[in-house]
């Protein structure tokens, strides 16, 4: 082991009710809204072919031009209240929301910058009505900021002058103010989701990070930060120079999923993913494939077998309305969520080998095991392999729990469950009861002393 003072300060998942009530929520909703909302991808009648967030990178898009969109921002159509209530419908039970994105535009009125919805046309903290409607309809609120802030002059991307490091003094006062200002003014958020932290200039803030992360931990005891935030002094992130996660959850999974438990290495994490194949923030026109309810289920019961959670985003219009594929995706979910959240909400993994039907699922602590089939086999026998000394005791649709299903032994251990599922069009979820095997030879007799 190295000695490390800017490491990671804990092994191991975090075991405090709040940590436990993140791993149990599954299912989640990302949303990522700001300035780029309003070109939506386009400039000057021309297609940007990068993420529509990224669109003030593009040497097509003046800087100026992009910087002055603060003077277009007013989201008519902004309903937080309707924004929550897409989420609460398909299922979401935490939402993740950009503050500031990497062009540093807030949208919370901070005192720090004047680049802010104060200096809007809008003039209205966004922030507060998102974290009240989110937190009224029950779902927990992540905060997502970007360390890197293409706005504020002490950005740097490398220190490399005197002049460079005077200036980037300056920025990380300003990026401290800013995360205490918010941990402030929204108490309710129950983390801190950080990105744009990949650069040398930031990398080599290991001392400042770790002092930041602890006085903000300090500031809002339970908060949860994730493996993004900070790299310890050898450069060294998501994982410190002995291999141990950076913050309370590893990040490292941005449009991917891992594949097997193997990959996860022991902690909690998230996925985030995106609708189409690589937009966050609005963009007018999604190229290439959109992926369909049934793929982003398949996603989420894929997490939660690998105990982790599955993020969905979510990129809102500039005049704040929702375009309409995202809200029907939102509803297909939720109509299968309502059927079959047993299976997701408060699960994770199940310590089975993975079948080809779809993947298992289970609570902690409670002897169910949620068989999530995608694939349903032409035999229409679902294999499963239980651990030694555990039998099935039932077995039935989640969906309709009067429909036991005849279960056989076919080897020691192993199992085909037969079901024929009403519809093969949707997912569905197969239970398993299971009890302590009989010891084979054990008779009623040797039980009753
Ligand atoms: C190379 C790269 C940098 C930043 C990103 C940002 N992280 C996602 C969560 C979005 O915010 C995207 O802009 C994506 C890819």
């Amino acid at each position: 082991k190295i000695k490390l003072k800017h490491g990671s300060h804990r092994e191991g998942k975090r075991t405090d009710a709040i940590m436990q009530k993140w791993r149990g929520n599954g299912l989640g909703q990302f949303i990522h809204w700001g300035l780029y909302a309003i070109p939506g991808g386009e400039w000057n009648g021309k297609q940007y072919n990068g993420a529509a967030e990224w669109i003030r990178s593009w040497n097509e898009m003046p800087k100026p031009a992009y910087d002055s969109l603060i003077y277009k921002f007013n989201p008519v159509n902004f309903n937080a209240d309707q924004w929550a209530a897409i989420a609460k419908d398909m299922g979401a039970r935490y939402v993740t929301i950009t503050t500031k994105h990497h062009d540093g535009f807030c949208l919370w009125p901070s005192k720090y910058t004047s680049y802010t919805v104060a200096n809007s046309p809008w003039k209205k903290d966004i922030m507060k009505p998102l974290v009240d409607a989110y937190d009224k309809a029950g779902i927990d609120v992540i905060l997502y900021f970007s360390i890197m802030d293409w706005n504020h002059p002490g950005w740097r991307y490398d220190i490399k002058t005197r002049a460079d490091s005077i200036a980037f003094e300056g920025f990380k006062k300003f990026t401290r103010n800013q995360l205490i200002e918010l941990l402030t003014m929204y108490p309710k958020a129950k983390g801190l989701w950080f990105d744009g932290t990949w650069d040398k200039s930031w990398i080599k803030q290991a001392k400042f990070a770790d002092e930041l992360e602890a006085e903000m931990r300090k500031l809002r005891p339970g908060l949860i930060i994730g493996s993004r935030f900070r790299a310890d002094e050898y450069g060294k992130r998501h994982f410190d120079s002995n291999n141990v996660l950076m913050g309370d959850y590893e990040q490292g999974w941005e449009r991917k999923l891992p594949n097997t438990i193997a990959d996860v290495h022991g902690n909690d994490w998230d996925c985030v993913m995106t609708i189409p194949e690589n937009q966050w923030g609005y963009n007018k026109a999604w190229k290439g494939h959109i992926k369909t309810s049934t793929e982003l289920i398949e996603m989420t019961a894929k997490a939660v077998s690998l105990g982790g959670n599955f993020v969905l985003n979510f990129g809102p219009k500039g005049d704040g309305s929702i375009r309409d594929q995202e809200k029907r995706l939102a509803l297909e979910i939720g109509d299968w969520m309502k059927v079959n959240n047993e299976a997701i909400y408060n699960c994770g993994y199940s310590g089975l080998e993975k079948q080809d039907w779809g993947y298992s699922t289970k609570k902690t602590r409670i002897d169910k095991i949620y068989m999530v089939v995608f694939n349903i086999p032409v035999s229409g026998a679902y294999r499963v392999k239980l651990p030694a000394k555990t039998a099935i005791a039932k077995s039935y649709l989640l969906a309709d729990q009067n429909q036991v299903l005849k279960v056989e032994e076919v080897h020691t251990n192993e199992y085909f469950v037969y079901a024929n599922p009403a519809s093969q069009s949707k997912p569905f979820v197969i239970v398993l009861e299971t009890k302590k095997k009989e010891r084979s030879g054990e008779n009623n007799y040797d039980k009753a002393k």
